[in-house]
Formats: C-alpha cells, structure tokens, sequence
C-alpha cells in the first residue's frame, strides 16, 4: 500500500488547476445507462472511483474509452448485464448509483447493498423506498437489493424523510424514464445534483427545480446521446485553500466555482483570509495565524460535511478554542486520534470535536481512514516540525488527481512512497 512522506514547514504558493468533480462525475457516468447513444462526458477527473465505475459499467456491458486525459465516451445500447457484484460496490459506496438507471432502462437490476463504512452506517432505505413508490418491486436477498418492474416505472411523488445526495440522484434518474410525473420532496440541494440534471436535461430528460429542494421530473420514453462537462470539484478546491491558509499561503485555484463554496469560503475569511474570487477562480491569502472557527455541517447549502476533516486540522493549529459539530454523519471524526497524536488538542465530546489550537504540530507515522480524514492528515503534515507519514492513501486516491503533484508544485514537500 501507498504512503505519503511529508515534510512541514513549507508555505504553498502559486496556482493549482482544480479537477472535475468525483461526487459529479459519479452519477453522470452512471446517467449513460439511460440512453443506447453515446454520451461525451468531459473535465472527467482520474481517480480511483472513476476507474471503479468504468469496471462496472464494461462488466454490464457497456462501451466505455477514453478519448483524452478527461474525455470519456460511454454507450451503453451493448448493456446485457444487470447487476452490480459486492466485489465492486464494497470498494465504491457510490455503486448504488445504478440500481436507478437499470431498473428505469431495463426493468431489472440486482445491486449490493453497500453496507456501512469508516464514517457511518449509511444506509440505502430512502432509495429503495422511492423506487417502491414509483411501482418497482424489491426484495433484498442475500445482501442484494433485486429489483423489478414489467413495463416502464410510474411517477410518483416522493417525500425524502432525510436529505440523501445520491438517493435523490438515483431517483431522478429512474424518474427520467418512467411514466408519468414525478416530484422529490426534501430534496438534496447539492451542487451536484444541478449538474446531473443538467446532463440528463442534455440527454433529453424533463427535469426542473435542481437547486430547491422540490424536483419534479417529467418521465420521457427515450433518452439521446449528448456532450455534458463536469462541474469543478468544490471539495478538491476547499481541501487546497484550507492547505494554503495553515501554512499562511497565497493561492490561486484556477477552474473552479466560487458560487459553490459560500459556506466554506466565509469560514475561511471568518478565520482571517484575505478572499478573492472571479467567476472560475479563487484567490486566498492567508499572512497570519488562522483563528478558530465554529462548524456544523448540515445538507446544502450550509457547510459540507466533506470539508470538516480539514477544517478540524485548522482549527487544531488556530488562534484560539472552537467547536466542530458533524451532523451527517455518525461516525466521521477518525481524523481525531491520529491528529492527536501529531499533537493537536481535540476531545470530543458526542458529535462535537473542541479544538484549543496549539503553534506546531509534529509528525508521526498516520492512517488515512477515510477519505477526506486523509486530506485532514496530508494539511497536518505540511505544516508539522517533523516528518510525517500518512499511511493507507488509497482512500485518498479515490477522490483527489494527482494530490501530490499539485502540492509539489505549490512549494509542498511531499513525496509518494509506493508499497507493495
Ligand atoms: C458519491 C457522493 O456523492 N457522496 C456524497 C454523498 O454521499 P451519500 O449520498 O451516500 O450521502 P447521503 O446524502 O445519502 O447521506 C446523508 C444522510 O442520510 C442518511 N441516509 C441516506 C440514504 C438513505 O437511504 N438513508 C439514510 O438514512 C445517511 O446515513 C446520512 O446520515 O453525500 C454526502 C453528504 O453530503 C457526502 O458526504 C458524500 O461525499
Ligand atoms: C464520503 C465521500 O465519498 P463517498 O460517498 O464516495 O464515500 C466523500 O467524497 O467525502
């Protein structure tokens, strides 16, 4: 297994180009299976869980190449397969962003359940409970949700008990071919989700309201091909400005969207960055000790649950005392032992991290848990007085391209040692 050697002390500065957006491009690739054309899908980022997805998409038979660095071309008319085997969902949660588009396109779809993960249970029952009502049949057996529907799905309307990303995702593209009218009540309002319905409103979908939390979404009977662009990845761009204000940096993220990061941003300025922002980029300047902040993490638009990890390493190094309450998630402070033992001064009490920042951490051999609690430990490492090593990257691999070589070249001293 990978790991990262990291040698603090260094201030990140210069411009880094921010990659297309995992939690994006997920539910797009999967948004292919709904139509036989080929859908173009560009600003791909490479990540592990892209690579995870193109498996499951060849072992259902579909078209899948790259046609550049970002470019993907998917055709999905050769789909013969539906099902979607524990041996690929146990390594990408997100697999479930299947069982929609199958079930909607084919009438059939047997999918693992995920099962639970390092930040919590997180269970399936608000997609599988949708799906009901828009007349499927399912039954899990053997740790597999089956699925079926004779004749296309009928609209229906939907109130989400709690807000679920990829539920409402997997959802709005089942809806995208069912009969009838259906409407999403409750909602998740996620930047991500205004990108899949833009995408599939490119492929010829009816789909109005992403961005509220009401969607209603006007069944067609075919879906066309299309070229779709994936959104900036906001948590790539929030992970390199927290990196650059604990090591009081002057950055500039290129290819991004400001109007996506508003909660993260006014927490950076609340802990004393200077902020700039054009329409794609993002300036921060940080000349002195960040202060301690206050975070709860809540659904879109208040602040996201997959900036706290990083957020909890500012703090530790901050000016003062905070608060750090995670809401989302049951389980997702793993980041804390590992950044106490660097030396950060955190108990936590329930879901609430309090922080009293200290000047300096010191490095220590560390383990990425999860993936954003990896990004937490790389910005504790590049600002400790001793060497760090972050071990287990491959959940960092998952949803940060080339993490190392973008620090590099903003002055970090990081280096990727290979494991066996
Ligand atoms: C691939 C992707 O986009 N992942 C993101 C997505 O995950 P994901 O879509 O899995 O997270 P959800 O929004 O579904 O989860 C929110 C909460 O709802 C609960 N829940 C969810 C579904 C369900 O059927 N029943 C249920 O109780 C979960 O346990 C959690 O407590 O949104 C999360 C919350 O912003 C982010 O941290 C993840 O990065
Ligand atoms: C939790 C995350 O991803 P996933 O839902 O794929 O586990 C994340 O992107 O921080």
């Amino acid at each position: 297994m990978d790991s990262f050697k990291i040698n603090g002390g260094n201030t990140l500065k210069g411009e880094v180009t921010i990659s297309g957006a995992k939690n994006a491009a997920l539910p797009i690739l999967m948004s292919a299976i709904l139509t036989d054309e080929e859908v173009i899908i560009s600003n791909v980022p490479r990540l592990n869980d892209i690579n995870t997805t193109i498996k499951l998409l060849l072992q259902l038979g579909a078209k899948v190449d790259w046609i550049d660095e970002n470019t993907l071309s998917i055709t999905a008319g050769s789909i013969d397969q539906h099902i979607a085997s524990y041996e690929l969902v146990k390594t990408m949660r997100a697999s479930i962003l299947v069982l929609g588009p199958l079930l909607a396109k084919f009438g059939h779809a047997e999918v693992s359940l995920p099962g639970g993960c390092a930040i919590g249970a997180r269970p399936v029952d608000l997609h599988i409970h949708g799906l009901k009502l828009m007349d499927a049949d399912i039954d899990v057996e053997q740790g597999y949700i089956k699925a079926t529907k004779a004749g296309r799905l009928q609209g229906a309307t939907i109130f989400m008990d709690t807000v679920s990303v990829t539920g409402t995702e997997n959802l709005m593209m089942a809806a995208a071919l069912a009969e009838g009218t259906t409407i999403i009540e409750n909602a998740a309002r996620e930047p991500e989700i205004v990108d899949l319905a833009q995408c599939l409103n490119a492929m010829g979908a009816k789909v109005s309201g992403a961005g509220s939390d009401m969607l209603t979404i006007e069944g067609v009977e075919k879906l066309h091909g299309a070229k779709y662009s994936v959104m900036a990845d906001r948590i790539e761009t929030g992970t390199f400005l927290v990196a650059a204000a604990v090591t009081q940096g002057h950055i500039k993220c290129n290819n991004t969207d400001p109007k996506a990061l508003d909660a993260v941003l006014s927490k950076l300025q609340e802990a004393g960055a200077d902020i700039t922002t054009g329409d794609d980029w993002i300036e921060l300047s940080m000349t002195s000790r960040p202060k301690a902040v206050n975070i709860k993490t809540a659904p879109h638009p208040a602040f996201p649950t997959d900036m706290q990890a990083q957020f909890v390493t500012l703090n530790v190094l901050a000016e003062g005392s905070a608060h750090v309450t995670e809401t989302i998630f049951e389980n997702r402070f793993m980041h804390v032992p590992e950044l106490q033992r660097m030396g950060a001064d955190i108990a936590l009490e329930g879901n609430t991290a309090i922080m009293t920042g200290v000047e300096s951490l010191t490095g220590a051999q560390v383990m990425a848990t999860d993936l954003r609690a990896s990004a937490s430990l790389v910005i504790a490492g590049l600002v400790s007085t001793t060497e760090t090593q972050v071990d287990r990257i491959y959940h960092i691999d998952r949803g940060y391209q080339h993490i190392e070589d973008k620090l590099q070249a903003l002055g970090a001293d990081i280096q990727r040692v290979k494991g066996a």
